[in-house]
């Protein structure tokens, strides 16, 4: 943790909508001119693509079919460790990309299935921001939860998360619905005792629900819209939390725990402005008193 260098780490699957939650954070820097650099949680990657199957394949041919991208030991956590120590004592680190796609491999000038050569974090950022698999890994080798001062989990649930997962990977990266499925399978393993123990780490949880059937995900032809889902949003420590504040701002809002509040799924991004922005304005406010 740390007061002068603020990291703001956001979990989730590989399609949980991580992505989709910077975009509501940039807002919030852009509409309070904060200064923010950004880790995708994807750069830490052990592998390139080409490395990863062959991998993949050793391991399996050993009786391993457990291990995925999930896995602690297909990524870097040890550097993304020293990253997130190093950006909150010095303002400074590196972070690269993994490129996924050619829209990637254009923007970036690197084919697809590789990373991109480490690159320093600009100078004089208020903030680092993560987003991906594994910003509050507590484990035997690294504790990433302890070096994040605002540690949010993007969690929602597992039929809506699939149906994210095969409508992305196959719009987004090519694949196949089955190739997709086999991905999740090979991964389950490693999602429950690498990615979901994090989600008890997380300060504030928020876990899209459909309304709509998802109860065989692998043929649903739409991913559920924001309307067609409510999103409870669950605080680790609900003091502070002006939850009257937030139902009078947030219509249709209701708390079924004393510290879930559970929204429209049309006011996610809402939700997150009303919450975030007063977080953000005080990590960055106390970085520049320290
Ligand atoms: N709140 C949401 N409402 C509707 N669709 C969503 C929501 N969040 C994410 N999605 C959709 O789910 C898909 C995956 O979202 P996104 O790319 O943000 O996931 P991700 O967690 O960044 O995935 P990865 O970590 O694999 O890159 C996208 O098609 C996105 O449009
Ligand atoms: O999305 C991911 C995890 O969140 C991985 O980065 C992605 O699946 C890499 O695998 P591939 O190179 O086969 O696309």
């Amino acid at each position: 943790m740390s007061t002068k260098h603020p990291i703001i780490s956001v979990t989730g699957s590989s399609g949980a909508g991580t992505s989709t939650v910077k975009k509501t954070f940039d807002q919030i820097f852009r509409r309070e001119g904060i200064t923010s650099v950004s880790i995708e949680g994807d750069a830490f990657h052990r592998y390139n693509r080409a490395d990863m199957r062959a991998e993949l394949e050793r391991r399996q041919a050993d009786g391993d079919h457990t291990f995925s991208h999930f896995s602690y030991d297909a990524n870097e956590l040890g550097e993304l460790e020293r990253v997130f120590r190093e950006y909150s004592q010095t303002g400074k680190g590196r972070t690269r990309t993994y490129v996924h796609d050619a829209e990637e491999a254009k923007r970036t000038g690197v084919p697809p299935g590789e990373f991109t050569a480490w690159a320093p974090f600009p100078d004089d950022s208020d903030l680092l921001f993560y987003e991906g698999l594994h910003g509050s890994v507590v484990n035997d080798d690294v504790n990433l939860a302890a070096l994040a001062d605002l540690k949010i989990g993007v969690v929602p649930v597992i039929n809506l998360e699939w149906i994210q997962k095969i409508h992305r990977d196959r719009e987004s990266r090519g694949y196949s619905t089955e190739a997709v499925t086999e991905t999740i399978l090979r991964r389950m393993q490693a999602y429950v005792h690498c990615i979901c123990p994090q989600f008890s780490e997380t300060d504030i949880n928020f876990q899209r629900v459909p309304v709509v059937d998802t109860s065989n995900p692998f043929v649903a032809r739409w991913i559920p819209t924001p309307d067609e889902s409510l999103v409870v949003i669950r605080f680790k420590n609900p003091r502070g939390i002006d939850f009257p504040y937030l139902m009078s701002m947030i219509e249709g809002s209701w708390m079924t725990r004393a510290n879930s509040l559970v929204i429209p799924g049309g006011k996610m991004d809402l939700a997150m402005q009303l919450i975030f922005t007063p977080m953000v304005i005080r990590l960055v406010r106390e970085a520049k008193r320290a």
